[in-house]
């Protein structure tokens, strides 16, 4: 990376190499949940047109897997824009593969989206980055835990099975949902990642955010209140109720 300029850019980087496994209907094959259509257009073009409404964002860089063949068509025409097909096996090893492509300096912002977040809105989004730029410090959009929450019991196994139990309830006071995006500096991010990605495979730590490494990387990121709205597409059912208010 270069020397950090006086006035460090922002980019956006959207991890889009993933392929949506809990979004399948099983015994159905379908497109990667970021190409389904919603309102008339590919999920992943929502999600960087929602990112390209602030002109504060230089570029979004789209990183998607390595033989996807349906990413230029879904961008098409959309400004600032470009992608990449150097997705990794996990969403931090495609976060780390699009930062090492991109000519940033340590100094540069980089707010991470996922592509399954079509309903970003711009004021959320507004938000973070007058939020990171004030404090000059990373941060990331999330939304206070607003039900009551429960640990079920066993403690692993898949939740969605029905045969599941309460264990406890969890004290959901200073509990947060973790959002994107995630903004950082792309050198601290970058070397977070791989100190993470190392400590994961050495320790099992859990990386699933940007906000993770970077915790585990001894930061406290800032969390900036966020949306109902940016929910995270992950179940078959989310695609219609999403799509309803897109
Ligand atoms: N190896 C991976 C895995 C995930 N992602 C991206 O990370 C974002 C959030 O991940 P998630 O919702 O978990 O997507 P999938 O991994 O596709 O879903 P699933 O876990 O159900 O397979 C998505 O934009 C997804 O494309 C990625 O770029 N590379
Ligand atoms: C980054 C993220 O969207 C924050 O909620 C999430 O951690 C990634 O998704 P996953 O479903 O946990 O893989």
């Amino acid at each position: 990376m270069r020397e950090t300029p006086t006035h460090p850019k922002i980019i956006a980087l959207v991890p889009a190499a993933g392929i949506g496994a809990r979004a399948a209907i099983p015994g159905k094959s379908s497109l990667p949940k970021q190409y389904q259509v919603l309102a008339g257009q590919p999920m992943l073009r929502h999600a960087v047109s929602a990112l390209l409404t602030d002109t504060r964002v230089a570029e979004v860089r789209v990183v998607v897997a390595e033989h996807d063949t349906i990413v230029a068509q879904a961008l098409a025409g959309l400004p600032r824009t470009v992608w990449r097909p150097y997705g990794g096996d996990t969403r931090a090893h495609t976060v780390l593969n699009g930062l090492a492509d991109a000519a940033l300096s340590p100094g540069d912002w980089v707010l991470v989206h996922d592509a399954a977040r079509p309903g970003l809105p711009r004021e959320a989004l507004g938000r973070l980055i007058d939020a990171c730029l004030a404090a000059d410090e990373g941060g990331l959009l999330a939304l206070p835990v607003a039900d009551t929450m429960k640990r079920q019991t066993p403690p692993t196994g898949e939740a969605r099975s029905g045969r599941m139990r309460i264990h406890e309830t969890v004290d959901r006071n200073g509990l947060w949902l973790a959002q994107t995006p995630q903004m950082f500096r792309a050198g601290q991010l970058a070397s977070a990642l791989k100190e993470a990605l190392a400590r994961e495979l050495e320790q099992g730590l859990v990386i699933t955010d940007e906000a993770s490494a970077m915790e585990a990387a001894g930061f406290s990121p800032l969390l900036v209140h966020g949306s109902g709205r940016n929910v995270k597409v992950t179940w078959p059912e989310d695609f219609a109720w999403v799509e309803s208010w897109l």
